[in-house]
């Protein structure tokens, strides 16, 4: 019989922890899983809630026991896995149901296969989920893009489930086909840089002012009872204060200094390039992490061209303003790629309420989303975040910080490339006449490319032509 409202497909971290929260608020949900031996112990687990959920472990009989027009979401990795679901399910399928990829997919092939199902009279929704396994189940941030048949059945469902600040659900229809996967892309840009400048500043009180992981914890946990509050700064917080079972030795001291990434990250500052934009803060922490990586040749480096490193005599106050002010540049940056996007791929991107869902829920929630959204819902000079008036006074009182931190830390050679880039891009918009003048005038020196002239049209050469 067809009674689910929804099918879950793949049941590993993030589908089984969606389909426990639709069914705890009262949705009939199908499951299935490619392994089908995961499907038992799921519903075991599952307890009382097992009632409302309907195992299946033929992909036919999953279909089939969906009411129509059918939604079916999967969970799994992006990419070719989610290519062959959709050539599998299709011909199960009838006009007017709908796929949604839950996954973290790249939203140039969000935006392929919504067009190619389109032709079959099918909806595809790219939806971006955040909130790791807790969030999935007790309330996690979703990002949709698809059709508004889709979200007309997908809203309620998305809603019931979705985390809320002050009662408002952190999910929306941001606009069609690739819309959502690409403000999720975007969010885990900006959890990239954020992460980053984290580590940087751990990096520097540690390395340079000789903190304890625990004291530098609780630097973090008192930050995020405070204006700086924050998933990640509560959670590094905890993280600084564990110690390692295994060793007694704090927990941080015992992992190994290389972190992996697997694709958001890189396909952001990929599309920015892509539309001549440069976020550099996240460059910065994509690049962080892929040096990260190169252990091995980093520590043959240190033993040629010398680790030492100077000291660092700034506190807990110096690095929160510091702190702050590479925040609300790395979200900055973040929403100007949405905005160069919604401008390419004709998106109705609503920025405000974009903040808005990623007020909770999300990884990169946090106290400053807020303000975020009431700034895009007011005057924006020139259409960036960084001139509303909040902003543009809590950077000029932050921003002497950051200086002074980079500083420090050039002066006593310790990386920040995330915390330098944030400068640097800061004191690049502040200039109303830069240096690219000089650019202009090689291009025209060695290639005859020509160069616009103050106050004239056209294009003009240099008496090095003469
Ligand atoms: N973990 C997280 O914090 C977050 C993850 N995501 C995204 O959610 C998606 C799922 O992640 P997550 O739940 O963590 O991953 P898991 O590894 O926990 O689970 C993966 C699931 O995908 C299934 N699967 C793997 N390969 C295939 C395939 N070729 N065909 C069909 N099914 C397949 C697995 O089935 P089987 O059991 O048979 O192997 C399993 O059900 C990914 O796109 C991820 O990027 C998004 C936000 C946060
Ligand atoms: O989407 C997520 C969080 O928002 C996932 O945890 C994702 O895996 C994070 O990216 P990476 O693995 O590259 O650090």
């Amino acid at each position: 019989m067809s009674t689910a409202q929804i099918g879950v497909y793949g049941l590993g971290t993030m589908g089984s922890a969606l389909a426990l929260n639709m069914a705890e608020h009262g949705f009939d949900v199908a499951v299935t899983n490619r392994e089908t031996e995961w499907i038992a112990p799921f519903m075991a687990e599952a307890g009382d809630l097992a009632a409302k959920l309907h195992p299946h472990d033929e992909l036919e009989a999953f279909v089939q026991g969906l009411t129509t027009p059918r939604v079916i979401l999967f969970m799994i990795p992006s990419g070719k896995p989610m290519d062959m679901m959709i050539d599998a399910v299709t011909p199960l399928l009838e006009p007017g149901d709908t796929i949604i990829d839950g996954g973290n997919a790249n939203f140039h092939d969000t935006r392929r296969r919504a067009a190619a199902l389109a032709e079959r009279d099918l909806h595809f929704v790219g939806m971006g989920v955040s909130g790791g396994e807790a969030g999935a189940r007790h309330g996690p941030s979703m990002m949709v893009g698809g059709t508004s048949h889709s979200w007309a059945q997908l809203g309620p469902i998305l809603r019931a489930i979705a985390a809320t600040f002050e009662g408002d659900p952190c999910v929306d229809h941001l606009g069609p086909d690739g819309a959502g996967h690409f403000v999720k892309t975007v969010h885990n840009g900006i959890e990239y840089a954020e992460m980053q400048v984290i580590a940087e500043i751990y990096g520097l009180l540690r390395n340079g002012a000789a903190w304890t992981p625990q004291e530098i914890g609780q630097m973090f946990s008192e930050w995020d009872r405070g204006p700086l509050k924050s998933y990640l700064i509560e959670i590094t917080g905890k993280a600084l204060q564990y110690d390692d079972p295994k060793t007694g030795h704090p927990m941080v001291d015992v992992i190994k200094d290389a972190a992996g990434q697997k694709g958001t990250g890189r396909w952001t500052v990929v599309e920015a390039v892509r539309l001549g934009q440069s976020a550099n803060l996240i460059e910065a922490a994509v690049g962080a992490r892929s040096w990260s990586s190169e252990k091995d040749t980093r520590q043959v480096a240190e033993a040629i061209l010398g680790g030492a490193r100077g000291g660092i005599a700034l506190g807990s106050g110096t690095m929160a303003d510091a702190f702050t002010a590479a925040r609300i540049l790395g979200y900055a940056q973040g929403f100007r790629l949405l905005e160069a996007a919604a401008d390419e791929y004709d998106w109705p991107l609503d920025y405000a309420r974009i903040a808005e869902i990623w007020r909770a829920g999300c990884i990169i929630r946090s106290a400053m989303l807020d303000d975020i959204s009431a700034a895009f819902r007011g005057d924006l000079p020139a259409g960036q975040l960084i001139l509303s008036e909040h902003f543009a006074q809590r950077l000029a009182a932050c921003i002497p910080a950051l200086r002074e931190v980079v500083a420090a830390a050039v002066t006593g050679g310790h990386a920040v490339p995330a915390l330098g880039a944030a400068l640097s891009w800061y004191d690049t918009m502040r200039q109303g006449f830069g240096t690219a003048n000089i650019i202009q005038a090689q291009r025209d020196f060695f290639g005859h490319h020509g160069f616009e002239r103050l106050g004239e049209e056209g294009k003009h050469h240099g008496p090095w032509w003469e």
